[in-house]
């Protein structure tokens, strides 16, 4: 019983999907955004203001170390730059099967407006460029992908298919 790891870019669906996976079977869910703001008890976007990116990725990392201790039976809903640390892609993917959440960046603009996502605020091209690096890293990394353009509930049931299937 092998965690169930959900990465992929900002808006992807990694949270929305993680609570109905969670709601489906009964692993335990766990967010590293939620675990982050829950340590330093602020939000996302005001660490970024306050500490600044690099602050956040140590904590990021923290939290990635302390769910090392889950050897199973959990799903990890990320934050899409996790990737970011390779440290923290070997940690994931020892007790976990990586589930990348596959989305073009314009279905990405359609569902969200960067509320909260301070990278996702950055203008010119910085978002493009984010996205077309990431790319190359959710794909090095995942272990199964699943194409997250389709609603919440059939993106959950792709997971379970294709994880069940080995
Ligand atoms: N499959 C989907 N189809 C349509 N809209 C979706 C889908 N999944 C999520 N959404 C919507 O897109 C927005 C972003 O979703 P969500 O917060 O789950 O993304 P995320 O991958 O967790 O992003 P982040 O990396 O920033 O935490 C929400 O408004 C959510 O309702
Ligand atoms: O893609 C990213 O780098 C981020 C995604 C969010 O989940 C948060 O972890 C934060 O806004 C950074
Ligand atoms: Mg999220």
């Amino acid at each position: 019983m092998r965690n169930i790891v959900l990465v992929g870019f900002m808006g992807a669906g990694k949270t929305t999907v993680g609570k109905i996976l969670a709601s489906k079977i009964s692993y335990k869910l766990y967010s590293t955004d939620k675990l982050i703001a829950g340590k330093e008890n602020a939000s996302i976007a005001s660490i970024f203001e306050q500490r600044g990116e690099r602050y956040f990725r140590h904590i990021e990392h923290q939290v990635v170390k302390e769910l090392a201790s889950k050897n199973g039976g959990c799903i990890i809903d990320c934050g899409g730059g996790i990737v970011e640390n390779k440290d923290n892609m070997r940690i994931l993917k020892e007790y976990g099967a990586i589930v990348w959440l596959k989305c073009s960046l314009q279905d990405i603009n359609r569902r969200i407006d960067g509320e909260g996502r301070p990278l996702f605020q950055q203008g010119g091209n910085a978002v493009k460029e984010l996205y077309k690096r990431r790319t190359h890293l959710y794909q090095k990394w995942a272990d199964y992908t699943v194409d997250a353009e389709e609603g919440p509930l059939e993106v959950a049931e792709q997971i379970l298919s294709q994880v069940n299937k080995g």
